[in-house]
């Protein structure tokens, strides 16, 4: 059964792969999934027939038979679940690897997104400049600690798991931020998740969309 992902029809990250139907399309590519993709328009999110997929009335949505998913992390979760490739075997190394997932989204995100939003929606306010530095020093505190544990290892755990899918596609929203180069083995972790077949893959199909909505 060929499942279905909803994505923005005009994608705000401007093709850079940072919208959160990315690390369902590499999750999709790494267990070598075919999928559909049905593309919204903002308004489109907001209508009924949407939210009756997802409550929030966002992006992305995943449709499979009578199954619909909303939450990456989830959706991710049980591509890794039904697929091999994505967790360990082993339960305990399984139980590791999901632990990562929460940590990425809970954990890493939330101050990676504040910075990410204060510098979207709060440049003009006259309290921005003594706020920003705040804020960044709370990512530099979760990237210090995050590069120490990884040390000089490839992946977070013995392989390549979903917990590097999720923690590598949330590191990717601080690209060009200078505060990756401040931790070289995390600025190298993330580009060995790009440089994996199933990335290029993902990246390729979701900045097509963007490139097909800036050329119409
Ligand atoms: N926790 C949910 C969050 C989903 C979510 O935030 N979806 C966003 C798009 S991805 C978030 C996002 C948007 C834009 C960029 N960007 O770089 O431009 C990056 C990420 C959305 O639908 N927003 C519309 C709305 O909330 O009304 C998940 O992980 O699935």
């Amino acid at each position: 059964m060929i499942p279905t992902l909803t994505a923005f029809a005009q994608p705000p990250d401007r093709g850079r792969g940072l919208a959160r139907d990315m690390p369902v399309r590499w999750a999709l590519a790494e267990v070598g999934q075919p999928y559909r993709v049905r593309l919204l328009a903002f308004a489109a999110m907001k209508e009924p027939a949407h939210r009756a997929l997802h409550p929030f009335g966002q992006i992305p949505t995943y449709e499979e038979g009578d199954l619909a998913l909303f939450e990456s992390g989830a959706i991710v979760l049980h591509l890794a679940e039904r697929h091999p490739g994505l967790l360990p075997d082993d339960f305990n190394a399984r139980a590791r690897a999901i632990a990562w997932m929460f940590s990425a989204q809970s954990t890493m995100e939330p101050p990676i997104v504040e910075r990410g939003m204060a510098i979207l929606v709060e440049g003009d306010k006259p309290w921005h400049a003594e706020r920003l530095p705040l804020l960044e020093d709370r990512v530099r505190a979760r990237l210090g600690e995050l590069s120490r544990h990884l040390a000089e290892r490839d992946w977070l755990e013995r392989g390549f798991s979903a917990g590097d899918l999720l923690l590598v596609t949330v590191l990717r929203r601080l690209n060009g931020s200078g505060l990756l180069e401040e931790n070289p083995n995390l600025l190298a972790y993330v580009a060995r998740g790009e440089a994996r077949p199933a990335f290029r893959q993902a990246f390729a199909a979701q900045s097509a969309v963007f490139k097909a909505a800036s050329a119409s």
